[in-house]
């Protein structure tokens, strides 16, 4: 592999089909979500104008011949926003507790609800006999704390939580261990509240997310589904294809390229840093919205492959000073304990932004999210609960904790 400083060009490819062969037209952007859709989507993005054509580059990113580029690339690009950044999020829930009756959710909100309870029920209903007795005593904390640790919350999630409940239990003076199930969600809402954060795009043109994890967390994937979710709300998105290890996983992401008409920077076998500078500096020409790098999967004892990810990170800010914007872990939230140990590796490395925690639906191990707002709270951008594209949704600490224990 070349050093950073002589890093080759990595060809450009386009994903076929798109409309014309060259880059200067814009896919058509999809028409907008139907309204009340997803969360995450109740923004004006559709109302944004499309990117003007004009800003269009070659199909052929310009080549890194020597790195670092010279200083025009790294200007700040914020000045071009052409719309106010949107957060892709829904907005953080008052600190309203959570035993009362919840605000009135859209049918779709319902929808995830019912899939996020669902996909959660392993973890909670271990959680939930601890409450099914007929006395608030020492045996019910005792069972309680059982529980939360085989959920893998960490030893010190756990002590929190209990301190905590114990605190409401006294507040509230109940007596009846039904309504400690209610202050427990209460205490456990407060304690994921931090993970609660939306995920701008617009704030730079391009926002820049590059994705890391380990193999098979679920990272294609959810980048799959974000660019759908992005794409249909008009926003122009880049792919880049920075495994250049696996043809699988490019020919995936090619997949998910043409189902969204939207363009790919792929090579087979080539630097991976080589092919996220073209793609950024492609996405900058070509006034993208969103340029979403995709890297292979390695683990955080591979070291070698832990600095080639720092590495895409350093010529990222090459190819734009402001950039990367995001870097995302995608975590496997089966793993438990064993992902906030990634969540530590990783972010240690490569200064994390947010978190996409996928595979949510049938772990017993959910209490993970509680360790990682304990011990290192990073936010989490989306929670995964299938591999359908609706399975991919905003993390809300309210209504994970709700569907956790209710
Ligand atoms: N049940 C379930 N499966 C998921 C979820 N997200 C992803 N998957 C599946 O997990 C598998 C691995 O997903 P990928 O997106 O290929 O994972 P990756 O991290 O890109 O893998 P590498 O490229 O090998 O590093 C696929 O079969 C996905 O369909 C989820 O939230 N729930």
């Amino acid at each position: 592999m070349p050093p950073a400083g002589q890093a080759p060009a990595a060809p450009v490819t386009q994903s076929a089909p798109l409309p014309t062969p060259s880059a200067t037209t814009l896919p058509p952007p999809a028409p907008p979500a139907a309204s009340g859709g997803l969360g995450w989507l109740r923004n004006p993005f559709a109302a944004k104008p499309p990117a003007p054509a004009t800003k269009a580059a070659p199909v052929a990113a310009p080549p890194p011949a020597e790195l670092p580029v010279p200083a025009p690339v790294s200007t700040p690009v914020s000045p071009m926003v052409a719309a106010a950044p949107i957060a892709v999020a829904v907005p953080p829930l008052p600190l309203a507790p959570m035993a009362t009756e919840p605000p009135p959710t859209p049918a779709e909100r319902k929808g995830w609800l019912d899939r996020l309870k669902a996909g959660l029920r392993k973890t909670g209903s271990s959680i939930a006999t601890v409450f099914t007795g007929t006395q608030i005593d020492d045996a019910l904390y005792e069972e309680l704390e059982e529980a939360l640790l085989m959920a893998d919350t960490g030893v010190k999630a756990t002590q929190h939580l209990l301190e905590d409940l114990k605190r409401r239990v006294k507040d509230s003076k109940t007596t009846d261990p039904a309504a400690v199930k209610g202050l427990l969600a209460d205490a456990l809402a407060d304690l994921l509240r931090p993970l609660e954060k939306a995920l701008v795009i617009g704030e730079h043109q391009p926002t820049v997310i590059m994705v890391a994890g380990v193999n098979g967390a679920g990272k294609t994937t959810s980048i799959g589904k974000l660019t759908k979710h992005l794409a249909s709300e008009g926003a122009s998105v880049l792919l880049a294809a920075a495994d250049t290890f696996r043809a699988a996983a490019r020919e995936q992401l090619g997949v998910w390229a043409d189902r969204n008409t939207v363009e790919i920077v792929s090579q087979e076998g080539g630097d991976p840093a080589a092919v996220s500078f073209d793609a950024v500096t492609a996405g900058k020409a070509r006034g993208k919205d969103v340029v979403l790098v995709d890297t292979a999967g390695r683990l955080p004892t591979q070291l070698h492959l832990m600095e080639e990810l720092k590495k895409i990170r350093r010529v990222v800010t090459k190819a734009d000073a402001t950039a990367p914007h995001e870097v995302l872990l995608v975590i496997d939230g089966n793993t438990g304990q064993n992902a906030l140990a990634q969540v530590r590796s990783f972010d240690d490395a490569l200064q994390l932004t947010g978190l996409v925690v996928t595979k949510l639906d049938g772990t017993a191990k959910g209490g993970v999210l509680a360790a990682i707002a304990q011990e290192r709270p990073i936010p989490v951008y989306f929670i995964g609960v299938g591999e359908k594209l609706e399975d991919l949704e905003t993390f809300n600490a309210r209504e994970f904790a709700q569907a956790l224990l209710t």
